[in-house]
C-alpha cells in the first residue's frame, strides 16, 4: 500500500474528469463575519488574514468598506500587508461602494447584483434591465481605475438561466475578470450544480467562480462538483460559518480536493489551528462531528475500528490526523473490544492478562462515567484495581 497521508479515492479514475484548474478566494472575513453576532477585530481580522496566506488561499475577501469606517480601515490594511494572495471586497453596484473599494487598494472588487424575480420586485422594486444598468456602471467605473472585478450574479440559482447567461456575457463586454454564480438561499444540488456551470461556461469565457451556501447540507459538495464542471474560483469560509447554515468550509473542500483529485498545493497541516483561531474569534464551536476539524474527527471508541487502527490507522481514517493539524484520540467506553482495551492499555504502559483484561472490559461497561466517555485518569484507576484482585 502506498504511503500517503491519506486514501485517494481511486473510482476518480472511471469517471471522465479533467484534472481541475482552481482558486480559492476565502470569504470568512466577509460573508463568514455575516454570521450573526460575529464581528472580528482588526488583529483577529489581519491574524485570520496572515494564516489563509500561509495556506496557500489565493484570494482573500477582506470585507465589505462601506458596511463602516473600521471595517473600511482594515480592509485597506489587509490590502497593504503585502500577502501572496489578492485580496478582494465587496461593492453593491453603486459608484460610492466601487470608491471605497478603490480607496482600499484591493487587488479585486466583487460588484453584485441580483436579477432574480423576487429580489428584483420584493427587494430592489426594479426591472432586471435598470438594476443591470446600475451594475454595468459599476463595473465601468472600476475598471477605469484599474480594479480586477467580479460580476457576481446574487441569487445566481432562482434567476431565469437565459437571463444569467445573457448578463454574464454582457459583463464580459467590460473585460470583468471574474463571472459569479452565487447559490446565495442554498438551493442546489450536485447535479443542478453541474449542470447551471456547464451551462454558463458553453457561453462565457471569463473564470468562473461559485459561491455555495449551505442550507440543505450540500455547500461543499456543490462547491467541488462546480470546480468538476470547469468552475475557476471556489469560494469558502473557515468552519463554513456564514449567513444561516453557513458557505461551504475550507477544510472540507481543501482536503475533498486532495481526495478526490490529488491537489496538493495547499497546506492542510495548518487547518486545525486556523480553525480553532476562528472558534475562538467568532464564539461559535464547531460541533463535535465536524469533518476534517471536528473534536470526533479522529476519535474512536468501537473495538473493531480500534483493533484495526492500533495496526493501521488508514483502515478507519480517510487521511491522518497530521494532515490537518489534528490528533487521534483512542477512548474507551461502552463499544471497547478486548484487543482495542489491551491496545490503549498498553499504550499507558500497563499490562494485563486475559482474566484482568476481562474484568477490566466489565467494569468499564457497566461504570456511570460510560456515558460521558472516560478519562483517563479514571481508567488508570480501574486499572490498578482489577491488578490487584
Ligand atoms: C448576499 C449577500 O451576502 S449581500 C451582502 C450582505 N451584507 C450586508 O448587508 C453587510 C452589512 N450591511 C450594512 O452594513 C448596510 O446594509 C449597508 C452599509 C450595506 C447599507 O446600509 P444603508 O445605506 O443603511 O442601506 P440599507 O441597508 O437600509 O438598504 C440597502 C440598500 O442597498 C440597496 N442594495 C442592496 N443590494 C444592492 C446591490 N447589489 N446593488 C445596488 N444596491 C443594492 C438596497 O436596495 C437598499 O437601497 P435603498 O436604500 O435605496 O432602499
Ligand atoms: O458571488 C459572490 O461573490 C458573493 C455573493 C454572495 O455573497 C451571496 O449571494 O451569498
Amino acid at each position: 500500500m502506498a504511503n500517503t497521508d491519506y486514501s485517494k479515492n481511486e473510482l476518480m479514475n472511471f469517471i471522465d474528469q479533467s484534472p481541475l484548474n482552481i482558486e480559492i478566494c476565502d470569504v470568512t472575513l466577509r460573508d463568514g463575519e455575516q454570521t450573526p453576532g460575529v464581528a472580528f477585530t482588526r488583529d483577529e481580522k489581519i491574524d485570520l488574514a496572515l494564516e489563509l496566506d500561509s495556506i496557500g488561499v489565493e484570494v482573500i475577501e477582506a470585507g465589505f468598506p462601506v458596511v463602516s469606517t473600521s471595517e473600511k480601515d482594515i480592509v485597506k490594511e489587509i490590502s497593504n500587508l503585502g500577502l501572496d494572495a489578492n485580496i478582494c471586497c465587496l461593492a453593491r453596484s453603486v459608484i460610492d461602494d466601487v470608491d471605497a473599494a478603490i480607496d482600499c487598494d484591493v487587488d479585486i472588487v466583487s460588484i453584485f447584483i441580483a436579477m432574480s424575480d423576487l429580489h428584483l420586485k420584493f427587494k430592489y422594486h426594479k426591472s432586471c434591465a435598470d438594476v443591470f444598468s446600475c451594475a454595468m456602471g459599476a463595473i465601468e467605473h472600476a475598471k477605469d481605475h484599474g480594479l480586477k472585478v467580479r460580476f457576481a450574479a446574487e441569487d445566481a440559482t432562482r434567476t431565469n438561466i437565459e437571463t444569467l447567461k445573457r448578463a454574464f456575457l454582457a459583463a464580459e463586454d467590460y473585460h470583468v475578470d471574474y463571472v459569479s454564480i452565487a447559490d446565495t438561499i442554498g438551493i442546489l444540488s450536485p447535479a443542478t450544480t453541474h449542470y447551471l456551470v456547464s451551462e454558463v461556461k458553453k457561453v462565457v469565457n471569463t473564470p468562473i467562480c461559485i459561491h455555495c451556501h449551505n442550507d440543505l447540507g450540500m455547500a461543499t459538495a456543490n462547491t467541488l462538483v462546480a470546480a468538476e464542471a470547469g468552475a475557476k474560483q471556489l469560494h469558502t469560509t473557515i468552519n463554513g460559518i456564514g449567513e444561516r447554515a453557513g458557505n461551504a468550509s475550507l477544510e472540507e473542500l481543501l482536503v475533498a480536493l486532495r481526495v478526490q483529485h490529488g491537489i496538493e498545493t495547499y497546506d492542510t497541516t495548518k487547518l486545525n489551528s486556523i480553525s480553532r483561531k476562528l472558534e475562538k474569534y467568532s464564539g461559535l464551536p464547531t460541533a463535535v462531528n465536524k469533518a476534517v476539524v471536528g473534536k470526533h474527527a479522529f476519535t474512536h471508541e468501537s473495538g473493531i475500528h480500534v483493533m484495526a487502527i492500533l495496526e493501521e490507522p488508514r483502515t478507519y481514517e480517510l487521511f491522518t490526523p497530521e494532515m490537518v493539524g489534528g490528533k487521534r484520540n483512542l477512548v474507551v467506553g461502552k463499544h471497547t473490544g478486548k484487543k482495542a482495551l489491551k491496545g490503549i492499555v498498553n499504550d499507558l504502559g500497563y499490562e494485563l492478562d486475559q482474566d484482568e483484561l476481562c474484568a477490566l472490559i466489565s467494569k468499564v461497561k457497566n461504570c456511570t462515567e460510560v456515558k460521558k466517555g472516560l478519562s483517563k485518569e479514571r481508567l488508570e484507576e480501574m486499572i490498578r484495581n482489577v491488578r490487584s484482585h
